[in-house]
């Protein structure tokens, strides 16, 4: 490695890499990725460092206009700033490092993606194989594959490098993610029934992602926007700094985790872990880390299983069991992050860049896959992994808080209109389309609005309503960390009552039977994404806002058997499910037997052309 260029952030030496790779010119590609990563880490050990180095430096406040200031804690932020330029300036020895605006400004989470997911090895270990460099290219490989150890391109890869490979030369990943070769080592053991070291491989991996997060987030608290001096005597500068922050927080837990081909990897590990402690006999042990796994993502059908089974199993003590409290903890805090970045979100200044990618750059992705180890394909330029979008689920609660649950209802009861926007043809006026035991009302945006401007409901109620809805599509792009933006495609208010006159004891239907979202579900199980299933849908949520009923659980279904395989209980004001829309996720409503159930129901899309309109309802409304 030659002198590095100090002064061209790492993220901008990553795209001249790819240019030089582009060019085929391998020596260049490899100084430039291996410049790119140095610098990575040089800049974050520097910024862990100077924030330690920095943490008084803003406390005193000794400067004349301090002293007089009403204004000390934007002083302190100044102060701290500074400390923090000057800092890493110098241990990144350069007066250059000064003059780079760019270094203030985070980077685009757009820019992390290469390293976060591993792939630059990929490229590197590809120039390397160009160059003639076997050992390096097998060792950058091994790395590769520790981040995406089912790449089958890569295994075969790694085959054919190894048999190049002269005597002497290692082939050691670089800097395989500790606690990737641990879980790979707790995987190894629990493949050959070795519980007691599986266990204590898992248990080392957790310590090792958890104080990985941690790390990560340290860093946080440095993520300065650019546009510091001219806003920085502005609310607005607090917020966006609030706002940087905070997306910064939830982006370590999001992306350390997502790793390894893994859409979770500390879910993964608890998994493993209780079943492993189960066979250990420590049903205890086996039952905390399954209520671990089930903070983590609460509508996994074999958690749910275990949950049962181990309840079962110990009886009457099984609910003083708690989950780990660090990872409590640290899933407390990270929904708490995100409701505030929702919050920030709405009052960021406008002028801060939002606009995401748009979905075609994402599907342009799929190239990267064809390129194979010995003979390159496509010029590779797309640097985003593509999405995954099987099975995402999540589940929230107190997503509204009581009064607005209190006040949705109200919404619904005056404005709704029998079987709006549904057909209630099949089983009568009022009746719902699914089914003849239950009535079926709705409130459309525009019912909503133009009750508003016919005087029956106050403005109040059509904000709360508009408000809601953008709320859960904010938490939806960050949670399910989308890459590009979520449009709404339906709104809708729905209450399903049962009728009171129908006998309720014998009923063998259900409230809403089994389907996605955006596909036809046929009888043989397959699902047809055509007309007039509502096929741009992609993401669907439901906010229950009533607890004056019976019956009317939420359930996904088993795939094969379409009988329920994941109940929720919706008799929660603020309970919120939300999915992916498609056949990954088969669901429908147990029969609601008596009372009425509310749901604030959302549909959401990627694709803006069928974006449900925002603008004009504003318009109307302000
Ligand atoms: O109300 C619910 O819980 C689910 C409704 C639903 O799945 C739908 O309307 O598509
Ligand atoms: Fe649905």
């Amino acid at each position: 490695i030659q002198e590095i260029p100090i002064h061209i952030p790492f993220y901008r030496l990553y795209h001249n890499a790819i240019d030089s790779y582009g060019k085929e010119n391998w020596l260049e590609a490899i100084n430039y990725f291996e410049w790119s990563l140095h610098q990575k880490e040089l800049l974050t050990n520097s910024t862990i460092s100077c924030l330690s180095e920095c943490k008084t430096a803003g406390v005193q406040c000794s400067v004349d206009l301090c002293q007089m200031s009403d204004h000390k804690d934007i002083y302190y932020l100044v102060r701290h700033f500074h400390c923090m330029t000057n800092c890493k300036g110098k241990k990144l020895r350069s007066i250059d490092y000064m003059k780079a605006k760019d270094y203030n400004k985070p980077p685009d989470e757009k820019e992390l993606i290469p390293f976060v997911s591993g792939i630059l090895y990929d490229y590197l270990q590809y120039s390397y194989y160009k160059a003639g460099n076997i050992e390096n290219s097998t060792r950058a490989l091994r790395t590769w594959l520790a981040f995406n150890p089912d790449n089958p391109r890569a295994k075969t890869g790694l085959n054919y490098l190894l048999s190049l490979l002269k005597e002497g030369e290692v082939s050691e990943p670089r800097e395989s993610p500790r606690f990737l070769s641990l879980f790979n080592h707790g995987w190894k053991a629990y493949s050959n029934n070795n519980w007691v070291d599986s266990v204590d491989f898992w248990e080392s991996s957790i310590d090792i992602l958890l104080a990985e997060i941690g790390k990560c987030r340290n860093t946080c608290d440095d993520s300065v926007p650019p546009i510091f001096s001219s806003l920085l005597f502005s609310q607005q500068y607090y917020t966006l700094k609030l706002h940087t922050q905070l997306k910064c927080h939830s982006n370590c837990y999001l992306n350390t985790t997502e790793i390894g081909g893994h859409e979770n990897i500390l879910f993964t590990i608890f998994l493993y872990l209780q079943y492993s402690y189960y066979k250990l006999q420590e049903p205890l042990e086996a039952l905390a880390a399954t209520k671990t796994a089930y903070l983590i993502n609460p509508t996994n059908n074999e958690v749910n299983s275990y949950l049962k089974l181990y309840s079962e199993l110990i009886g009457e003590g099984s609910t003083s069991i708690e989950p780990r409290f660090e990872v409590e903890k640290l899933l407390n805090e990270l929904h708490q992050i995100i409701f505030l970045t929702i919050r920030t979100n709405n009052i960021l200044p406008s002028t801060s860049p939002t606009e995401n990618p748009q979905l075609s750059e994402l599907e342009l992705t799929q190239d990267s896959q064809n390129y194979v180890a010995g003979s390159r394909s496509t010029k590779p330029q797309i640097l985003v992994p593509p999405t995954n979008f099987s099975s995402a689920r999540v589940l929230v609660d107190n997503f509204l808080s009581e009064a607005e649950c209190k006040q949705l209802e109200l919404l619904a009861d005056l404005v709704s209109v029998s079987g709006d926007g549904y057909s209630s043809a099949k089983y009568g006026i009022g009746s719902s389309p699914h089914t003849p035991h239950e009535n079926f009302v709705g409130v459309t945006l525009e019912r909503a609005l133009q009750a508003w401007e016919s005087g029956a409901i106050t403005k109040k109620l059509v904000s709360l309503y508009l408000d809601a809805a953008e709320r859960n599509r904010v938490y939806l792009e960050t949670y399910f960390k989308l890459k590009s933006t979520l449009y709404f495609a339906y709104t809708h208010l729905v209450c399903r009552t049962a009728k009171e006159n129908s006998d309720q004891e014998s009923r063998s239907d259900l409230s809403h039977p089994v389907h996605a979202d955006n596909c036809i579900l046929e009888p043989d199980g397959t699902c047809l994404k055509v007309a007039p299933a509502y096929t741009w849908r992609d993401y669907s949520s439901l906010v229950y806002l009533t607890q004056d009923f019976e019956g009317g659980d939420f359930f996904f279904a088993n795939r094969s058997t379409l009988q329920p395989d994941i109940r929720i209980g919706t008799k929660h004001c603020g309970r919120m499910v939300g999915f992916s829309a498609g056949e990954e996720n088969l669901h429908g409503v147990l029969p609601v037997t008596q009372g009425k159930r509310c749901a604030l129901a959302l549909w959401f899309t990627l694709d803006r052309a069928h974006n449900e309109d925002r603008e004009t309802i504003m318009d109307r409304l302000s």
